[in-house]
């Protein structure tokens, strides 16, 4: 990370999931922890925030915290549920300054609903993160609104690149890439999910099929990790012909694995889709 990029002065508004795991992820790639307030409804998890050395507010205890983080913030991470962006935008609009940076980790929330609720001429971000940022492998979409400078979309793209990949794309590929790579965790955990229950029930005991499930799935995902990493081809070098792993992949493809999940990502696209409508 730059000296210019570790010295940004950071806010995070709402910080559970998501915000939490950039966070942690910024500050795993070496950001001062000086120089990041996070805010917090309630009290609950102020504690292990505070542990990481960085400035806590809460909302709760002072209803201007999240005016007080974005007045001293450089960039300022929403991480609210969509549902609750536009009330937090119109919360914070009074304590920007005409060049803070406002990135939003919401799913389904447009430039233009996040820019009708802030300032005129505010630079504003899309991003579509994903949690695996905490432990340095994550991926982010980002799509920057009309009044971001490339000096600023590259900082934000520098402060996420310590934890993960970025994708810089057109505002009209997100919901797309947030039905592959911002639920994409999900799909990954629900696959060793479902191979820790069938080894169950081959009669394993649950934590041995978790175990194996859970490591399973993390191999094959470090494996994956190189960019040059080609799925298909890693997979056909554990499936010899007429072997073992050829019977399940067999399986698999008879019963239209691959299918369900275009379906499910097309799914949680629409949802995206429906929730801009609706929210905007
Ligand atoms: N969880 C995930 O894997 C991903 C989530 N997102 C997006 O991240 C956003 C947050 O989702 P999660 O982190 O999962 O939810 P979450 O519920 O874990 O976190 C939201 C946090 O914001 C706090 N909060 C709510 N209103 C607040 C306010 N006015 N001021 C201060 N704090 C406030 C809540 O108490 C909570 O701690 C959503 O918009 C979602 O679309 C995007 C990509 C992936
Ligand atoms: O499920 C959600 O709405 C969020 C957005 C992408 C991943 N989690």
């Amino acid at each position: 990370m730059s000296e210019a990029t570790n010295h940004l002065k950071l806010a995070f508004l709402g910080t559970g999931s998501m915000n939490g795991a950039i966070l942690r992820g910024i500050l795993g790639a070496g950001h001062d922890p000086k120089n990041i307030t996070a805010t917090l409804r309630s009290d609950n998890r102020a504690a292990q925030l505070r542990e990481l050395g960085i400035n806590v507010l809460i909302g709760n205890e002072d209803p201007e915290a999240n005016k007080k983080a974005t007045a001293a913030a450089d960039i300022v991470f929403l991480g609210v549920k969509p549902v609750g962006i536009t009330a937090l935008c119109d919360e914070i609009s009074s304590a920007l300054n005409e060049s803070t940076v406002v990135v939003s980790v919401a799913a389904a929330i447009t430039l233009r609903t996040m820019q009708e609720h802030l300032p005129a001429g505010q630079p504003v971000v899309r991003s579509m993160p994903n949690t695996p940022l905490m432990v340095g492998a994550g991926v982010v979409g980002l799509s920057a609104g009309e009044a971001v400078s490339d000096q600023q979309i590259e900082r934000v793209a520098e402060l996420f690149s310590g934890s993960g990949d970025v994708h810089v794309i057109d505002e009209s590929q997100q919901n797309a890439l947030s039905a592959i790579s911002g639920s994409g965790p999900a799909y990954g955990f629900y696959l060793a999910e479902a191979m820790a229950n069938a080894g169950i029930a081959m009669g394993l005991d649950e934590k041995l099929a978790t175990d194996l499930a859970r490591a399973t799935v993390a191999g094959a995902g470090k494996m994956l990790a190189d960019p040059e990493a080609k799925p298909a081809q890693m997979r056909r070098a554990v499936t010899s012909p007429k072997g073992t792993t050829e019977q399940a992949i067999l399986t698999f493809d008879e019963q239209g694995i691959p299918a369900i999940i275009e379906a499910g990502a097309k799914a949680a696209a629409a949802r995206a889709a429906a929730l801009s409508d609706e929210l905007s």
